[in-house]
């Protein structure tokens, strides 16, 4: 079998909060992820994911159990340029330009040749010369995930990667990830969008309070938990401002079909659902939508 990606057993770590108690950041954590594979790590605030993704990539010592990347210690295969990353904090230098970010991290590496792919990869040619502190939030995190691919890497490992990217930017990130992965590399990224899950990852792994609630397929993770939707949209004349005719919902309630339902679907239940059935979180809850719609769930 080829060795996996990342491979990650036991994995704990604790630490001592302001108050003297300890906070178990995560708890008895297994993740075996094989090369190729498009992964959410999907979580609440707090759940571990950042503390997890540090043990990954050497940053944080475990307090207990191992990890290996394409089966050897992490700071290795950083080191062999096997496996980048692009985190939510970590410094650029306001006063560089784009540019010459790319250009002094590529330098580091050995990697020169690879300035002009990346900067095109991370679609950052048209603000090359735009120095750090003048670019948005989401054009910094475009040139954390360029600094990534400086090495091309096999794993990429991206925590919250499109915070602050807005949604063209984002939809464009996702589709040069896509492409990447589909050229083999590996690709693990945590997040607490359940979009982005549902979306862009073929494996779901959530985690709440430091320990992993479901881990599989993003739709297996979605249907297993959630049961199933039917949503429908309702006649035109019984849609009022304040919401739907009561009178017209008692009967529906009675009996659907004869009246004048149409476009029934059938629909899994969303990866939210599954997501607030297993870690009780309701703060990833969508706004209500705004078209009245019927919904009822069963099991
Ligand atoms: N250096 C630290 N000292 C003390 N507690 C910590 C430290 N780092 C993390 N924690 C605690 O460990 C738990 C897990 O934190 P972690 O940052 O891994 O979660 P997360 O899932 O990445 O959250 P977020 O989505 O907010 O980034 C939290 O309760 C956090 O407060």
């Amino acid at each position: 079998m080829n060795t996996p990606a990342i491979r990650a057993t036991g994995l704990r770590k604790t630490f001592r909060a302001g108050d003297g108690s300890t906070v178990v950041a995560v708890d008895d954590v297994d993740l075996t992820i094989a090369a190729g594979e498009i992964v959410a790590f999907l979580g609440p605030n707090g759940a571990g994911k950042t503390t997890t993704v540090d043990m990954l990539l050497g940053l944080t010592r475990p307090d207990a159990g191992t990890v290996e990347v394409y089966g050897v210690e992490p700071g290795a295969a950083v080191r062999a340029g096997r496996v980048s990353a692009v985190m939510q904090t970590g410094g650029l230098l306001p006063d560089f330009t784009v540019e010459e970010t790319v250009r002094a991290i590529a330098a580091t590496h050995g990697r020169s040749d690879r300035v002009a792919a990346v900067i095109e990869r991370a679609a950052l040619s048209e603000i090359a010369d735009r120095r750090v502190q003048a670019c948005s939030g989401g054009e910094q995190q475009r040139l954390k995930f360029a600094l990534a691919l400086v090495p091309d890497p096999d794993l990429v490992i991206l925590d919250e990667p499109t915070a602050g990217m807005d949604v063209a930017t984002r939809q464009h990130f996702w589709d040069t990830m896509r492409a990447d992965a589909a050229q083999g590399r590996t690709i693990v990224f945590a997040t607490h969008y359940l979009a982005e899950a549902d979306e862009f990852a073929e494996r779901t792994v959530l985690i709440a309070r430091g320990r992993i609630v479901a881990d599989g397929p993003t739709a297996d993770v979605r249907a297993s938990f959630g049961g199933r939707t039917v949503s429908f949209r309702p006649p035109d004349d019984v849609v009022r401002p304040d919401g739907l005719d009561p009178a017209w919902l008692a009967r529906v309630e009675q009996a659907l079909t004869p009246l004048g339902v149409t476009g029934v679907e059938v629909s899994s239940a969303s990866l939210e659902a599954a997501f607030l059935a297993l870690t009780g979180d309701a703060s990833l809850a969508d706004p209500a939508p705004t078209t009245p719609e019927l919904t009822g769930a069963t099991r």
